[in-house]
């Protein structure tokens, strides 16, 4: 049954839930924005945002979790490839670290733009 086509894609479904359970649990950068996710979503019901509120918050959240994810990722990658100091790899930690900082200026604009009218 799971070396059927869907087989394989449940099987990556649950690998997935895993690395996402992983990511929660030692993560502290992603547990930070989970905490901040889940704020925010109190907020969101607390001050009734509209569905297109909600679609833009829900897209920053996931945006911001997602790439926070992927620099876990390359961190870990180049961690294990060259544990010893190399500037490559601290141009690498750095760019990573960048895409977080673009996708968390997004989100932060996001939020202001559908809290800020609220006060
Ligand atoms: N092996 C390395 N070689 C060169 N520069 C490094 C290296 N490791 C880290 N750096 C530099 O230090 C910065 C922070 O690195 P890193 O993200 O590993 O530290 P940290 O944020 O304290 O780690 P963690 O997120 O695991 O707590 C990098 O963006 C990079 O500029």
């Amino acid at each position: 049954m799971w070396e059927t086509y869907l087989g394989k894609r449940i099987k990556g479904c649950k690998y997935a839930i895993v690395g996402a359970w992983k990511l929660i649990r030692n993560e502290a950068s992603i547990q930070v924005q989970a905490v901040i996710s889940i704020i925010m979503t109190f907020a969101g019901f607390y001050f009734e945002i509209s569905t297109t509120e909600w679609i833009f918050q829900i897209f920053a959240i996931g945006l911001v979790m997602s790439i926070e994810g992927l620099n876990t990722a390359a961190e870990e990658i180049v961690n294990f490839v060259h544990p010893d100091f190399h500037s490559k790899i601290g141009y690498i930690k750095d760019v990573a670290a960048g895409a977080v900082f673009f996708a968390a200026i997004a989100a932060t604009i996001i939020g202001c733009l559908i809290y800020i009218p609220k006060f």
